[in-house]
């Protein structure tokens, strides 16, 4: 099977077929650089980078353009009530979002440009749309005119009567519909040159300018949360197509982060900044559990279902350390076919998921019957299908920043000497040695370690308060 993604456009899984043989081109909307991240702002950053990495693994040559919005009203509002000026704001921001993606192990962008940084090819695209008939300029603003473009709405099924932009009124739109290209300048803000007058872009015009400076006129993916299918999509589409570019040929949403059945959001109030939440688990479980659903369904937060994802992945983690520990170093190895059928189709990371973690009981079992070599192997095929959605327990990013550097090892130390017992209750239990199973047992209790049964075997965790360290034998 070859890889299908969802076409929000179409409505459909599409085959993926690069525009240019051997290169992939991505356009995501990155960060308004306003505030600190939550959750729910990275997690189009990592949704997207899996599908980075499995292009990456077709032998694709990935270009992933992902802009930072440095210029924008909740900015300046915002620097402005904290009486500093906007461009150190945005550029506080700016880092706290690099922070929380390298953290998440999240593959920098090929490149990352800055809407301050492309004013340029941002005048010439409202060249453009004014000389196709799709755009006026008045008192300093300039706007689309959507009549003048008759496919608009098809991205996000609007139709033009019931469009409501979102955006205030500009005193000199033609129709209510219309939607600003740039707004002429205002006292005291920052303000860049035009042929109509010094003023400042507008956001859909930023993501138009920059996805085509860097992809060219036609590019393959275009990706972001699904807040942005409108306007903002539809407008870049608009925008681009009306000066006659090709732009984006597929287009990606994933779905929003929730908290009570709500989006995630600040203005609600209900979000969990990335630093809030690395203090309960480590970056590696963080990713684990925002990259665990499917990218276009919806992620109800719940602190049990974060503690249930940071165990699953524990698991993970646990079988590839002890293989590495009892075995030898573990390589990354091949993923099943399964895993590569899952990925193909729109990217269902749960469906791979479940390979993955079949994989590592298979592993588990090969261990306890001293089966080396395959879990050996099943351990290598583990790494290849934990690359790929980047949360390799062994990949040495994890430990490159301290952020969590000695749970992994602590943990696998720990679990070696676990299992020892775990084991040592297993045979005296097959012997129907009751006492010498109950006083394992009861020595790891005492130290703390809470034994299950499961169908897979033992587990073990620290008892306290269900955030430590757990593992499977
Ligand atoms: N809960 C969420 N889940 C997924 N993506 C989100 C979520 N919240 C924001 N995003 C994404 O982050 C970007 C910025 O969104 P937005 O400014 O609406 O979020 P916010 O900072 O919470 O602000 P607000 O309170 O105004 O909603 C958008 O691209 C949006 O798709
Ligand atoms: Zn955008």
């Amino acid at each position: 099977m070859t890889l299908h993604l969802y076409d929000t456009e179409t409505r459909e899984p599409r085959p993926f077929t690069p525009l240019v043989p051997g290169v992939a081109s991505i356009y995501l909307c990155g960060a308004t650089v306003q505030g600190e991240p939550h959750i729910g702002h990275v997690r189009s950053g990592v949704a997207f980078d899996v599908l980075r990495r499995w292009l990456l693994a077709q032998g694709l040559d990935v270009r992933f353009i992902r802009n930072v919005t440095d210029i924008d009203d909740k900015i300046l509002r915002k620097a402005e009530e904290a009486g500093r000026p906007w461009w150190e704001w945005a550029a506080t921001y700016e880092r706290a979002f690099t922070d929380a993606y390298r953290h998440l192990n999240v593959l920098p962008p090929s490149a990352e440009p800055r809407a301050t940084g492309h004013i340029t090819q941002m005048v010439e695209l409202m060249q453009r749309l004014l000389d196709a008939g799709c755009a006026y300029a008045e008192g300093g603003d300039v706007y689309f005119d959507v009549r003048g473009f008759p496919d608009y709405g098809r991205l996000s099924g609007h139709r033009l009567e019931d469009v409501h932009q979102g955006e205030s009124a500009g005193e000199f739109k033609r129709d209510p519909r219309d939607f600003t290209l740039w707004k002429a300048e205002k006292q005291g803000e920052p303000s860049w040159p035009t042929p109509w007058g010094r003023g400042r872009p507008g956001w859909h015009l930023e993501c138009s300018a920059m996805a085509t400076a860097y992809l060219g006129e036609s590019f393959d993916i275009h990706c972001g949360g699904m807040d942005l299918v409108f306007p903002h999509h539809e407008n870049e589409r608009a925008q681009s197509r009306g000066a006659g570019d090709g732009f984006a040929r597929t287009w990606l949403h994933n779905g929003w982060v929730t908290m009570g059945g709500e989006k995630m959001s600040k203005s609600l109030g209900n979000v969990l900044s990335i630093p809030n939440v690395l203090t309960q688990v480590r970056p590696q479980e963080l990713r684990y559990y925002l990259g665990s659903a499917h990218y276009r369904s919806i992620l109800e937060y719940s602190e049990s279902a974060l503690q249930d994802a940071a165990a699953a992945f524990r698991k993970i983690e646990a079988f590839v350390r002890r293989v590495d520990d009892r075995v030898g170093p573990v390589g990354v190895g091949v993923w099943p076919e399964q895993f590569a059928a899952a990925l193909d189709d729109d990217l269902g990371v749960p469906a791979a998921l479940a390979v993955l973690h079949g994989t590592v009981t298979e592993g588990n079992r090969a261990l306890e019957s001293g089966d080396h070599a395959a879990a050996a192997a099943c351990a290598s095929s583990v790494r290849a299908m934990t690359g790929i959605l980047g949360v390799d327990p062994l990949d040495e990013r994890w430990s490159a920043d301290g952020a969590g550097a000695d749970a992994g090892p602590a943990t696998a130390a720990l679990d070696s000497l676990i299992v020892e017992q775990l084991e040592m209750r297993t045979r005296a239990r097959a012997e129907k040695d009751w006492a010498v199973a109950d006083e394992v047992r009861d020595r790891l209790a005492a130290a703390g370690i809470e034994v299950t049964d499961t169908p897979e075997g033992p587990e073990w965790a620290l008892r306290a308060d269900g955030t430590d360290s757990r593992g499977a034998s």
